[in-house]
């Protein structure tokens, strides 16, 4: 049901942590968000998650028709129906009108033009019976972009009416930043871009060395100490001074970064990563400095980083004190991304992507 524009739109994102598929349903008209719906995260198994991580490991060199690509696809698409319908049972009344398909990024090369996400949107328009917009990467490349970050134009319009600048920070498995500038005669200025590791690396040496996923609530760094060496050289990748807007794949500084911890101990290395994360974060080169930091993602779950982030920014807070669901967020934003390309408004700009002009992003599923 349509009032004054407003439909239920439903996000689907399955981000760079590879924990499995988030699904949102938000009430929009593509500018304002009206109302929060419920949302929840259907996490991938085991199995699922190792053949995505292997493909991932490998995706420069995988033909777009290779057998075992389809077959993950086909798999993954099917997670994210039993997402959708998981979530519409949770919400009966609740009739989307479109479904925003984010897939999973199984590669990020903007210097290529490339940025490849998994899913098949016919498939999962046929077995949903609602339109389906994906691709959102994709012409935003096309015109000169990074193709990433997209969740700018969330933050800007949760914050529509937020008169001061601040910074929404999200730590997935990589982290980014948007900067709003002051609210003057209702515009804004926004800058973004990916400022380095989130938990991805972290999450990788936490599971080498406890067998979990994560270092849960950082119990791992939390008994290291920093390596100041160790640190000083993963902060000197010439990805820190560049300036925004700036994308990265979830494997950018995998083999680098490693392979500098590798000498350390278990805890000493998952101190000195979460560091790394912290001060990369903090040394972004920035168009202002915000007085306020709103933080999403699941990294706000991670003491050892908040803690380290508050040393350095000052006011760090979680962005559930602005209402919000910081768990929920990017797979809102995707709702709040289908419904902006049927109306055909721009998702991004040169500042927060480095696109030539405002771009709409997505393609619908014919
Ligand atoms: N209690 C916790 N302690 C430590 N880390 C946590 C905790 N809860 C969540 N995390 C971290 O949050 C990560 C998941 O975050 P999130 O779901 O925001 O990532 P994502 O959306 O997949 O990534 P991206 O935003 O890069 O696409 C986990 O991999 C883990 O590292
Ligand atoms: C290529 C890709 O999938 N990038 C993700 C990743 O995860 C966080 C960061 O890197 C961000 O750039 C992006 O996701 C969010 C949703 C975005 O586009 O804003």
């Amino acid at each position: 049901m349509t009032v004054n524009g407003l439909r239920w739109a439903l996000g689907l994102m399955s981000g760079t942590s590879l924990d499995g598929v988030d699904a949102a349903l938000i009430e929009t008209d593509g500018e304002q968000i009206s109302r929060f719906g419920p949302s929840l995260t259907l996490p991938y198994d085991d199995a699922l998650r190792v053949r995505i991580r292997s493909l991932l490991d490998r995706a420069e060199g995988v033909a777009e028709d290779e057998p075992e690509l389809l077959a993950i696809e086909r798999d993954l698409t099917f997670r994210h129906c039993e997402a959708v319908a998981e979530l519409r049972l949770r919400a009966p009344d609740i009739v989307p009108a479109v479904i925003g398909f984010h897939g999973q990024t199984i590669l990020h090369q903007p210097e290529n033009g490339r940025s490849w996400q998994i899913g098949d949107g016919a498939l999962l328009q046929d077995r949903c019976g609602v339109p389906v917009i994906c691709d959102f990467r994709a012409r935003d490349l096309e015109q000169g972009g990074e193709g990433a970050p997209l969740v700018p134009v969330m933050h800007a319009a949760l914050l529509r009416h937020h008169p001061e600048a601040c910074a929404v920070l999200n730590i997935g498995g990589v982290a980014n930043v948007t900067l709003l500038g002051p609210l003057a005669e209702g515009t804004r200025e926004i800058w973004a871009c990916d400022t380095g590791p989130g938990n991805a690396l972290l999450d990788d040496w936490a599971l080498r060395y406890t067998g979990i996923a994560c270092d849960f609530d950082g119990a791992l760094a939390q008994k290291g100490c920093v390596d100041g060496h160790v640190l000083a050289a993963l902060l000197s990748l010439p990805y820190f001074t560049r300036p925004m807007p700036k994308s990265l794949d979830r494997l950018s500084f995998h083999p680098q970064a490693m392979a500098l911890v590798e000498s350390l101990s278990a805890e000493d290395g998952a101190a000195t990563l979460a560091a790394f994360t912290v001060e990369t974060i903090a040394r972004t080169p920035m168009a202002l400095t915000p007085e306020r930091w709103f933080v999403a993602g699941g990294g706000r779950h991670n003491p050892v980083l908040m803690g380290g982030l508050r040393k350095r920014l000052g006011s760090v807070e979680d962005v559930d004190v602005l209402g919000w669901d910081g768990d929920a967020l990017e797979a809102q934003c995707f709702g709040l991304l289908a419904a902006r390309f049927q109306r055909n408004l721009p998702s991004s700009w040169p500042q927060t992507t480095g696109v030539k002009n405002p771009c709409v992003a997505g393609k619908a599923v014919i």
